[in-house]
């Protein structure tokens, strides 16, 4: 049986802001085509994980491998001074809220994430595959983001994540905001989305939404990764509750 590639793994990994610690000697091996959810409350330091893992907290030390090349070790010369090298090597991150400019046209959105060479010649293929995932956007594409609810901004900030050829996809709170349904309909296409070589991690206070659709869920509290468990593990453990 051929091995599994590693794309992300993380070894004793601490992180913070200014001098406060958030992340506490951290471990996290993540594989090709895995797709992972970490369930933690507000503050936990999800957000701060994800943060680290690109580069952009004040501080860190730990060793962070992505697709086996080191990103991480000591790090505190300014916040992001390292993130374009962290992108450069597979990561798309997909950060909480909408981060979208809203002057742009869906189209010009999703075109922006198609930064690499490579990406950029098959953007169009691309974009149809985001398409796919996220039908409402096809009659939108000419639309400013200004214009969008609150669910078509997040499938275009996603989506616009998904443009780049990464091999890991960072989702931080993707239902945040938005209204039950919608959010449920946007997680549903997160699940759907092929992962061949690349493998995902996404960040959420509702285990509901995680419960039985990815790999592992892995719980985080107060910085440290607390227990982990297949999604039908997790769910006969709530049920115990
Ligand atoms: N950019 C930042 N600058 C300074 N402090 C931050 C920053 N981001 C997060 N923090 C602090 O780090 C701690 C952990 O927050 P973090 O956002 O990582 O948690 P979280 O689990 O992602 O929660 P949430 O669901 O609210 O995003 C909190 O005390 C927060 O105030």
């Amino acid at each position: 049986m051929s091995e599994r590639k590693e794309i992300l793994n993380i070894q004793g990994l601490s992180a913070g802001w200014g001098p406060m610690r958030v992340i506490h000697d951290l471990d996290l091996v993540v594989y090709a085509g895995e797709r992972i959810g970490i369930v933690g409350l507000n503050g936990h330091g999800k957000s701060t994980l994800f943060s680290a893992i690109a580069g952009m907290t004040d501080w860190q030390r730990g060793s962070i491998k992505l697709n086996g090349k080191e990103v991480g070790g000591t790090r505190s010369q300014g916040p992001g001074r390292y993130t374009h090298l962290v992108v450069r090597q597979g990561l798309a991150l997909m950060p909480q809220g909408d981060e979208i400019f809203t002057g742009l046209t869906v189209e010009e959105h999703l075109d922006s994430g198609a930064f690499t060479p490579a990406a950029w010649r098959d953007r169009k293929a691309r974009k149809e595959k985001i398409l796919e995932i996220f039908p409402p956007l096809r009659k939108l594409m000419s639309t400013p983001v200004g214009r969008l609810s609150g669910g078509e901004r997040r499938m275009v900030s996603l989506g616009r994540g998904l443009m780049s050829d990464a091999s890991l996809l960072l989702v931080d709170e993707p239902s945040l905001g938005l209204a039950p349904k919608i959010g449920k309909g946007v997680m549903k296409a997160l699940m759907e989305i092929e992962l061949g070589n690349s493998a995902m991690i996404i960040a959420e206070q509702n285990m509901a939404l995680l419960e039985g659709q990815v790999d592992r869920v892995i719980g985080m509290h107060v910085g440290k990764l607390k227990g982990e468990a297949s999604t039908s593990l997790a769910h006969e453990m709530k049920r115990e509750i």
